[in-house]
């Protein structure tokens, strides 16, 4: 069987080509004003993530209401199997790779499997890697994470590789939301340098000089969650850092 690419990593490859980087802001379906989110984000996210590590609750009225304000692509990130959305264009299909419990790693993205070939979901083969100091995280408590040291970049790098090997196109470095610190620029460029494949940042990351020098140091996309809820102006800022320092990584 061919492994087509589907219509939302095309794009975001494109864009990534085009731009050198991309933004994807992230939205808790638990979020009251989510409406309010999703309208201060669309005009500088590229797709909108929707996810959660715990209570999911109402996630198809949070996709029907962001769908509402926006045509940009929603991508499901999922705390687990009832993360999915039939009314989600495509959903990472994630393996926390380090995570000491099996349920994380391949359980629960394959009792999921199903469910998204009958929603029609495309899904995005990634690998979730939680590194330090994302223990401190909800994710990390839920993951229940072998998480991986900031001082030991190759580890981080290895499991990128690894992620390549078994065919996974994405890596996700995640220091956890609302993370003290984000994931250091040595671990993103070897990351990126060992395994080629697209990796995304997320976690803590709250100033855009912080994005810019993730982009710069081989981040393909720079994810933000808790800045938006936090301040919903910084979006515009974070957007032209990320593209501008796209521009200069094109250039090199
Ligand atoms: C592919 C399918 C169906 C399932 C995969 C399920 C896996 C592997 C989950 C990994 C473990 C996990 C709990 C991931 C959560 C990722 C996520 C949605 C984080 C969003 O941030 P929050 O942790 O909710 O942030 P706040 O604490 O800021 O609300
Ligand atoms: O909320 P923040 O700290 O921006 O983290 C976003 C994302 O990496 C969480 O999965
Ligand atoms: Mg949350």
């Amino acid at each position: 069987m061919e492994i087509k690419i589907g219509k939302v990593e095309k794009k975001l490859n494109e864009i990534i080509e085009e731009e050198g980087a991309v933004y994807l802001t992230l939205l808790d379906p638990e979020e009251e004003n989510i409406e309010e989110i999703a309208e201060n984000v669309k005009d500088y996210a590229d797709a909108i993530m929707v996810g959660g590590s715990i209570g999911i609750v109402n996630l198809d009225e949070a996709v029907k209401k962001i769908k509402k304000i926006t045509k940009l692509p929603i991508i499901l990130f999922p705390g687990n199997v009832d993360g999915l959305s039939k009314y989600a264009d495509a959903v990472f299909y994630m393996s926390l790779m380090n995570s000491a419990n099996t349920y994380w790693a391949i359980t629960a993205p394959t009792l999921g499997a199903i469910t998204i070939l009958k929603y029609n979901l495309e899904p995005i083969p990634m690998a979730y890697l939680c590194i330090e100091p994302a223990k401190k995280t909800a994710v990390g408590y839920v993951g229940e994470i072998r998480e991986i040291p900031q001082n030991k970049p190759k580890i981080a790098a290895m499991y990128c590789l690894s992620a390549k090997f078994f065919g996974m196109r994405w890596a996700y470095l995640e220091a956890g939301s609302g993370a003290e610190y984000p994931v250091n620029n040595e671990t993103i460029s070897l990351s990126k340098k060992l395994s080629g494949i697209n990796i995304i940042v997320g976690g803590g990351i709250r100033k855009p000089e912080i994005a810019y020098e993730k982009v710069l140091a081989g981040a393909d996309a720079i994810v933000t969650g808790n800045l938006l809820e936090e301040n919903p102006n910084a979006v515009e800022m974070m957007y032209d850092a990320i593209k501008k320092a796209g521009r200069e990584k094109l250039k090199k």
